[in-house]
């Protein structure tokens, strides 16, 4: 008796040593923060890797948006040992971007030796400084900004002309189409006479090396992701991830921007966004004096933000209205009645065409080709009852606030008419204290482009809806499996047709 009372009593005595340790180790380890305040919840996550694996997945933004919707809609997940923040809901992206919005104004990108896309001194890697200020505003002064959308309005009905024209060359030849392929070609000649006053050229391979150079890019920008966030771990370990890849197709960018910026200089105009820029790295009295460098670096990030994301998009428009021939017809009869079939969609007839600019935002939530928006908590602070700790990464999941439940009804499925119904959308998310669409992010650093964006997609699909009729290839379904291009959304499967002539406005 006197024995097993012994033991019960050691029992005891080791039980509660180890619950006091526990206690101990815990406050070592997981102290709160001197708010007081608990970080978000942390799923679990697998040993040295961490939450790698979610990233590494084929479609993070899903991996991400299933995680978030069974732990919360605000995680805090790591990679090995290189701690993030996930945000998924319209809330949180309110509190964000609203209340937090100066404080998540910067993206906290480090600088990549050489390399064209990355850094301090890019544009969209810029931190919320003199710099970026003063880049913004030239900007929205010249490519942007609603006089300066006027001023190129002609640059881009010419290039719209185009495209139709390339499209009646191959229906008449019976040849397909890949849409997202014409829709880059498209894409990119505007943005380059936007930029340098002319299209690249065809016929020295200028332009499919400038089209295959913004691909790249785009393929490479999950690993460029990659780099930053590990930069500082891996520089430990003398590793530099993907180092060479990276650097080689920024050395092809280079090449072309050095000869563009020659021929720029000699002829010293000042109506073009390189020239602006040229001008503006002469002016002594400037409010920020920027480099030849800087003017590199941004001619190619607008180049990649402005060519892909609204080439991907006119995709997703035109499989989805291909796919629903209700939602197509009901289109067509909007453009029969607005446009008309004696002339071309103009950018004038946009807010008369209110299917028409519903079906794109239903594709924009749907299918936004940045799901993921990438910006870092510059100080700490405290989002709803968690404490955020500083310079920590924020990852934004675009993709699962655009189909969360609870603020969409049918979330995964394409109905144009429920932003017809809700004109007044922003005002109500407003009053709500939400942020539910956010194809172009939001606050401070959201996408300076979202209009031309619009202008974009609105007059290209309404055009292609107007004047062919399109038959899919193959086994003639649409099929709508996503695929990621580096971060950016894209279809799995390019959708491929033939199209016939309709209506000839421009009669070729
Ligand atoms: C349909 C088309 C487009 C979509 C869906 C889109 C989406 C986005 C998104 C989600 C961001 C990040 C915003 C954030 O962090 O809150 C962004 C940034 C940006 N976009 Fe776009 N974009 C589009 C078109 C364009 C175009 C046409 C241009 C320029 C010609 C452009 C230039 C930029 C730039 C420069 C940034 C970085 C802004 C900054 O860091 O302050 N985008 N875009």
């Amino acid at each position: 008796m006197a024995a097993m009372i012994t033991i019960d009593f050691l029992n005891c005595f080791i039980l509660i040593f180890l619950c006091f340790f526990s206690l101990f180790c815990y406050s070592l380890f997981f102290k709160k923060p001197k708010d007081g305040f608990d970080l978000p919840p942390s799923p679990p996550s697998l040993p040295i890797i961490g939450h790698l694996h979610l990233l590494l997945s084929v479609l993070p933004h899903k991996a991400f948006q299933k995680i978030s919707s069974r732990y919360g809609p605000l995680l805090h997940l790591r990679i090995f040992k290189v701690p993030f923040v996930l945000a998924s809901s319209a809330s949180v992206a309110y509190e964000l971007l609203r209340t937090h919005d100066v404080n998540v104004s910067s993206r906290g990108f480090n600088t990549l030796e050489n390399c064209l896309f990355i850094g301090h001194e890019t544009f969209v890697g810029a931190d919320f400084g003199d710099y970026y200020k003063f880049m913004k505003k030239v900007l929205v002064m010249n490519l942007f900004g609603t006089q300066a959308l006027e001023r190129s309005r002609g640059i881009r009905a010419d290039e719209l002309e185009r495209f139709y024209a390339r499209l009646m060359d191959k229906a008449r030849h019976k040849e397909n189409v890949e849409i997202g392929k014409e829709a880059m070609v498209l894409t990119n000649n505007i943005i380059s006479k936007l930029l340098i006053g002319r299209s690249c050229s065809e016929k020295n391979g200028e332009a499919e090396k400038v089209r295959e150079s913004v691909t790249k890019t785009i393929g490479l920008t999950k690993k460029l992701f990659f780099s930053n966030m590990l930069g500082k771990l891996l520089k430990k370990l003398g590793i530099s991830l993907f180092a060479k890849e990276i650097r080689d197709v920024s050395n092809g960018f280079d090449e072309l921007l050095e000869r563009l910026l020659r021929d720029h200089e000699e002829k010293r105009q000042d109506t073009y966004i390189m020239d602006i820029l040229l001008a503006a790295s002469r002016d002594e009295n400037a409010d920020y004096k920027i480099t030849r460098n800087h003017i590199k670096l941004l001619i190619v990030e607008l180049f990649l933000a402005g060519s892909d994301s609204a080439a991907k998009l006119m995709q997703w428009a035109m499989a989805e209205i291909i796919k629903k021939p209700i939602i197509f017809e009901r289109l067509r009869q909007e453009m029969d009645s607005v446009v008309g079939k004696t002339r071309l969609i103009q950018e004038t007839d946009l807010p008369r065409l209110p299917y028409l600019q519903a079906v794109v935002k239903e594709t924009l939530r749907l299918h936004p080709p940045v799901p993921l928006a990438l910006r870092m908590f510059e100080e700490e602070c405290k989002v709803g009852s968690f404490h955020i700790p500083e310079k920590i990464t924020l990852i934004l999941n675009v993709y699962a606030v655009m189909r969360d439940p609870n603020f969409w009804q049918d979330p995964d499925e394409f109905k144009p008419e429920r932003f017809i119904a809700s004109s007044s959308s922003e005002q109500e998310e407003e009053r709500e204290k939400v942020l539910k669409f956010l194809p172009f992010g939001s606050g401070r650093r959201g996408c300076p482009g979202e209009n031309l964006g619009y202008i974009f997609v609105e007059t290209e699909v309404g055009m292609m809806a107007q004047c062919f009729d399109w038959r899919i290839n193959g086994d003639k379904t649409v099929n709508m499996e996503e695929t990621l291009e580096g971060l950016s959304l894209t279809m799995a499967h390019p959708l491929i047709c033939t199209l016939l002539p309709r209506t000839d406005p421009l009669s070729i």
